[in-house]
């Protein structure tokens, strides 16, 4: 018995969306879902009872953060980060090797794993695919990540080829140091850059190891949306269709959507709570800087579409004063308001998908949002 399964409910007949529901030992979730970010054990300002209020059924949290503020060791004491952080729903947690290469200095990868320096007290480090699993296994997260090498964007296609075939053995050492596959899931992620033939390579290197679940990983680093969207199209086919996949770090509201049409059944992105801690709001209108002057006296809700409880409750004017004055309040409102909005829309992508109409979904929301069309 695997931890995690997928149930795939049917595909989009207008585009290759796909509905499905992952099911994991903390419960199930419908897809495509966005999975909001709580890389310190907590989804900034958000209490477990607001994400359960507006149905994040999963939320993110982080191997390398975790690991060096508290230290796995107090989490595992406490019960593991479901009871430590009073969340009951279901948790997937990254690796580590991402936040290594974005947050580090003095960084050396070698076989064996990555030497580098605790971005917080500079001390020396070590992190390995074994590590990073008995780290994932103290978390006793629900979906455990494989400890991988994100390459930079650009990579030459030699560096890129190297580092693809050192994650695939670092996969292989995952796999080996899962020690309980009954109640964690595992997945590994397909690197390869911009090159099509490295991401075939990778996905069915990473296929044939036969992991619960599938991401791909190398993107949002920085390369334009087109050969994001053109990775995808040539990845997620190569990928068992009773498997999750899940693209890490996207996104915004128009990546979800193209990522939708491409296969993916999960996403994370820090985008919607970053920005509403300096006052940005999505709304179905596009994006709106409520700290802007011309919201002073706009008592109207951030989002007339939005029946989220802060639009139910709170104007603009009282939201702008909060974030001008630097007021904590003023944050957990942008912040429910984001999240919210990502998990609607997610939710309105689903309904597109069992209708069979997600391409024109994505034509009139696009249109709406402000997006430019290609
Ligand atoms: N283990 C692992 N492997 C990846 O290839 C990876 C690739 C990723 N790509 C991103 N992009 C995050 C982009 N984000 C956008 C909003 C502002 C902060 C950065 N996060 C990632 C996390 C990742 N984690
Ligand atoms: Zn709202």
């Amino acid at each position: 018995m695997t931890a995690i399964t997928y149930e795939h409910i049917k595909t989009c007949q207008q585009t290759g969306a796909r509905l499905g529901k992952v099911h994991t030992p903390h419960g199930s979730f419908d897809t495509p879902a966005f999975m909001p970010v709580g890389t310190l054990a907590t989804v900034k300002t958000m209490s477990p009872e607001e994400l359960q209020e507006m149905n994040a059924n999963i939320i993110l949290s982080n191997t390398y953060h975790l690991w060096l503020r508290p230290g796995e060791d107090i989490i595992e004491e406490a019960g593991g980060l479901h009871r430590f952080m009073n969340w009951d729903g279901a948790i997937l947690t990254d690796s580590g090797g991402f936040q290594v290469f974005s947050l580090s200095d003095m960084r050396d990868i070698k076989e064996e794993g990555v030497h580098f320096r605790n971005h917080l007290s500079g001390e020396k480090l070590f992190l390995s695919p074994e590590k990073a699993m008995s780290i994932q296994n103290s978390l006793g997260s629900d979906i455990m990540m494989a400890f991988d090498e994100c390459p930079p964007y650009p990579a030459s296609h030699d560096y890129m080829k190297a580092s693809v075939e050192r994650t695939s053995r670092w996969a292989e050492r995952c796999l080996k140091a899962h020690e309980r596959p009954s109640e964690q899931g595992l997945f590994g992620i397909v690197q390869g850059g911009e090159y099509d033939d490295l991401r075939k390579q990778s996905a069915k290197d990473l296929v044939s190891l036969d992991f619960p679940g599938y991401a791909i990983g190398g993107l949002s680093v920085g390369e334009p949306k087109d050969i994001m969207n053109r990775m995808l199209e040539f990845t997620t086919p190569i990928l068992p269709a009773d498997k999750p996949r899940y693209l890490m770090g996207v996104g915004s509201p128009d990546s979800l959507v193209d990522g939708a049409i491409r296969g993916i059944d999960m996403f994370d992105c820090v985008l919607p709570t970053r920005i509403a801690r300096n006052g940005t709001c999505m709304t179905s209108g596009g994006r709106l800087v409520v700290r802007n002057a011309k919201y002073a006296r706009d008592f109207s809700p951030i989002d007339e579409n939005c029946d989220c409880h802060v639009c139910k409750n709170y104007t603009r004017a009282y939201i702008r004063h909060l974030v001008k004055c630097n007021e904590t309040f003023g944050f957990r409102l942008t912040t429910y308001h984001n999240l919210y909005f990502l998990i609607e829309l997610m939710k309105q992508v689903r309904t597109a998908i069992s209708e069979d109409r997600l391409g024109d979904f994505k034509e009139a929301f696009f249109e709406q949002y402000g997006f430019n069309q290609e």
